[in-house]
């Protein structure tokens, strides 16, 4: 599935209406796909109130309007704006409504439209969609502030009426929906962190653009169940230890020995062949008996923390550093050692994120891939600037960032947005808060290690590890956990079901 801004869906759709000729079947199409999903979210009896807004989107709501009332469902508009502001197209679909004995009331008629909102079971959203321009004006911000405060329930066709398409929207005035159908592909503002919830529960219906123009004008994805089953690390029967990887684990100190530990273990389960494990010597005594299957090596530390040391570095496919690591400023050090001695691929996690603050300028000078997995606030930690402002621009600055410092950036959260050094983007929707613990972390970074000493491309080792991470949080949800009690020991443990339910 791919994800595209408001330009992006413009584009397709004149592509779309140059190829079919016909822009008035598109309309159509979406009309009658979200009023197929309205059937089956409404029950026969309902008072369904069509809102219909100024621009295409109201155009929708009326083929939705028609749809329902050939069908006997009770069903009535609300038209915000006066016909002369509506367009041709949509002047003709409001024709073809009215000629099925459609009723239509306008709101500056009508002294009663409070009322009839109010007395909706139903409020179906066609007032904006993605040509929002700027904070709704009146009488808009006026109805839509009125049926978040008293409609029914409310369903919006393509996106919340009033709520930007695209990140960077500071301010805005938007219905709160309890569903959404969105036409085509969602919109970047599903995404994000301060809009996502405007939308409520979202599925997408598809309307007859080529799938190809989507795919062609679309720079983003979403990395799901198809995208993992095409593109997951397949197993030759004749395979052996060393084709799987052999990975290195850095970190870990004596008062946080956990963490570490649910790396080496998830990394385990995920596929690696060989796994190594670099700690003080307190952690490997206390964690080597979680995980037999790994070899263990004593780091030099000080005072329970990793220092500067000669690691066996240079014969491995794949190695991670900072999880659970502390912050000494000795054991950046390490890191500096690390970076500039590892000739694979590296992943800095957790505590090495915060080490890796001063070396920064390092990043560009590797030769081999360099993945960082902040969350938010390690990432605004990294570009020094507010996490209010990352949170709502988080593409922007996660694709800013990875081309500038040449890396892969996993930015973590209930969508986890994948970036690559040359831009390209994806999206990861599985996990649920149950993840929201400490810990998810450390296991997601053990997942992406194997994940990617098994695949060819670092960029689909990452979608794929964070589709794994979080369906396996997901399917433990479904088999008998909650999100109150599922740890991520727990999701370790899950790996096995993603892999039999998917591959
Ligand atoms: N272009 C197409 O062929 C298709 C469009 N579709 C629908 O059309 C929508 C996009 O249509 P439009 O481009 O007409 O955009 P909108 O339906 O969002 O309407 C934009 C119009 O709303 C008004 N407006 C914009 N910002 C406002 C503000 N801040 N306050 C008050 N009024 C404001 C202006 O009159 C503007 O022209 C999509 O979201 C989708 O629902 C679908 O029917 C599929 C086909
Ligand atoms: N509400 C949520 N929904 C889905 N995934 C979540 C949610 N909260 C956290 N996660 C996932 O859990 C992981 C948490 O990582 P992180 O914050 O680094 O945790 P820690 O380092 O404490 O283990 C990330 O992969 C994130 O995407
Ligand atoms: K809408």
């Amino acid at each position: 599935m791919f994800i595209v801004t408001a330009k992006e869906m413009y584009d397709i759709d004149h592509c779309t209406m140059e190829k079919i000729g016909f822009g008035k079947l598109l309309m159509e199409n979406a009309g009658r796909a979200v009023a197929e999903k309205v059937r089956q979210k409404v029950n026969a009896a309902d008072k369904i109130l069509i809102v219909v807004g100024p621009g295409n989107n109201g155009g929708d709501g009326y083929v939705i309007a028609r749809t329902l009332q050939n069908e006997q469902y009770r069903v009535s508009v609300l038209q915000v704006v006066p016909d002369q502001k509506l367009s041709e197209q949509v002047q003709f679909f409001k024709q073809l409504y009215l000629a099925c004995n459609g009723t239509c009331l306008l709101l500056d008629d009508s002294a009663e439209w409070k009322q009839v909102i109010s007395e909706a079971d139903v409020v179906i959203d066609s007032l904006l969609g993605i040509g929002v321009d700027g904070l709704v004006r009146e009488p808009l911000a006026s109805v839509i502030a009125f049926i978040n405060e008293k409609g029914g329930k409310i369903v919006s066709v393509d996106i919340p009426s009033g709520l930007p398409a695209d990140e960077g929207a500071e301010a805005f005035t938007s219905i709160q929906a309890d569903e959404t159908i969105v036409i085509a592909a969602p919109k970047t503002s599903v995404f994000l962190p301060h809009t996502a919830n405007y939308y409520g529960n979202w599925e997408v219906v598809s309307i007859g653009h080529p799938q190809t123009l989507i795919s062609e004008n679309a720079a983003c994805f979403v990395a799901d169940d198809v995208f993992f089953r095409t593109t997951m690390p397949k197993r030759d029967v004749n395979s052996h230890k060393g084709d799987h990887g052999k990975g290195l684990v850095i970190g870990g100190c004596d008062n946080m020995p956990g963490s570490f530990a649910m790396t080496v273990r998830a990394a385990l389960r995920t596929g690696a062949g060989l796994m190594t494990a670099v700690s003080t010597e307190k952690v490997i005594d206390r964690i080597a008996c979680l995980s037999p299957e790994a070899m263990y090596q004593i780091g030099a530390s000080e005072k329970g923390h990793l220092i500067a040391d000669d690691l066996p570095l240079d014969d491995k496919d794949g190695v991670a550093f900072g999880i659970g690591v502390g912050r000494e400023t000795k054991t950046a050090a390490l890191l500096e050692s690390v970076l500039q001695e590892t000739t694979c691929p590296l992943i800095i996690d957790g505590d090495g994120l915060y080490l890796l603050q001063n070396q920064l300028a390092r990043l560009k000078q590797r030769n081999e891939p360099t993945i960082l997995t902040p969350h938010m606030g390690e990432m605004a930690r990294l570009l020094e600037m507010d996490i209010s402002d990352l949170t709502r621009s988080p593409f922007r600055y996660a694709r800013e960032f990875a081309e500038e410092h040449h890396v892969y950036v996993v930015l973590k959260g209930k969508y986890t947005i994948i970036t690559s050094p040359d831009g390209n983007q994806a999206v990861s929707t599985t996990g649920n808060p149950g993840l929201a613990k400490g810990g998810s972390g450390d296991v997601l970074t053990g997942i992406i290690l194997a994940m990617m000493m098994q695949s060819q491309s670092i960029f689909q080792s990452l979608c794929n590890a964070c589709f794994v991470h979080g369906m396996s949080a997901d399917l433990q949800v479904q088999s008998g956990h909650s999100y109150h009690d599922l740890l991520a020991t727990d999701v370790i443990e899950g790996i096995a079901s993603v892999y039999r339910t998917f591959s």
